[in-house]
């Protein structure tokens, strides 16, 4: 579904990706690890088009994805999560997961300006849809609610529910499960395995818990100062050294 090759992102005098490359499988989930700087949130950045490449190919179900412009990126079947929560905070939870559903508006400026029919029709259409993923994420409840006051826990799911209601294929998690308690790392990994399933969904996800890692991808990549520096199965990748000298650094 994905092939990154040669993935290079310069900032200035930073070279925030080196040369990356690697492959997902459709259906699969690949853990994309690595300590702060490594440049994992880079690699999303430049898998939604945010940044632009300085060299290397990505392609993404058999198209050149960095030809794509950013905008396309959600019909294309790519949506992502935010680390810091993407969500608008005075919104009501439906509506902010409407703002994902809506990618799959088809009414013009001028339907949607004179609210006629064909726009209503379509409104209630996707009205539905978001209320399906509220439902199946159990946020029912909360659906009027605005974002702001809800509890961290729920808002990270409200954010996944967001980019679950732009229907994608490849789905781009980042750090989901950042700042959850044990109990709620527990039910975002059993929701999601449910959710990859019914779905079919493909998954990469940056995240720094790594018992979630273990627990829910199938694949870990690796990266170090922008280098992919090991790949494998999760338990491999955990014990590799050079994975483990990263993340604690040599002895002193
Ligand atoms: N827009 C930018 N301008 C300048 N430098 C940037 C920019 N975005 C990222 N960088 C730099 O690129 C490198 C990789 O950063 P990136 O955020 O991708 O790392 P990360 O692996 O996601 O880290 P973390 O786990 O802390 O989120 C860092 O040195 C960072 O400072």
């Amino acid at each position: 579904m994905l092939e990154v090759h040669d993935l290079t992102v310069r900032f200035g005098g930073i070279t925030a990706l080196d040369g990356v490359g690697f492959t997902v499988a459709q259906g699969e989930m690949v853990g994309l690890i690595g300590p702060n700087g490594a440049g994992k949130t880079t690699l999303f950045n430049c898998l939604t088009r945010r940044y632009d490449a300085d060299a290397g190919s990505v392609a993404y179900e058999g198209r050149n994805l960095l030809a794509a412009p950013p905008h396309a990126i959600t019909r294309l079947g790519i949506a992502r999560t935010f680390q810091n929560l993407g969500l608008f905070s005075r919104m009501s939870v439906r509506d902010n997961v409407l703002v994902g559903a809506h990618t799959h508006g088809r009414a013009g400026f001028w339907s949607a300006a004179l609210w006629l029919p064909v726009l209503r029709g379509e409104e209630a259409g996707l009205r539905r849809a978001a209320d399906e993923v509220l439902e199946r994420l159990g946020l029912t409840a909360v659906a009027d609610h605005p974002a702001a006051g809800l509890p961290f826990g729920t808002l990270k799911r409200v954010e996944l529910a967001r980019a679950l209601a732009a229907r994608p294929r490849l789905l781009l998690l980042d750090e989901p499960v950042n700042g959850l308690n044990q109990a709620e790392v527990a039910e975002f990994a059993a929701t999601l395995r449910a959710i990859r399933a019914d779905l079919d969904l493909t998954v990469i996800v940056v995240e720094h818990h790594m018992g979630f890692v273990m627990g829910t991808c199938d694949r870990v990549v690796c990266l170090d100062f922008g280098r992919k520096i090991a790949e494998g199965p999760p338990e491999e990748v955990q014990r590799d050294p050079a994975v483990i000298e990263a993340y604690l650094g040599t002895p002193a």
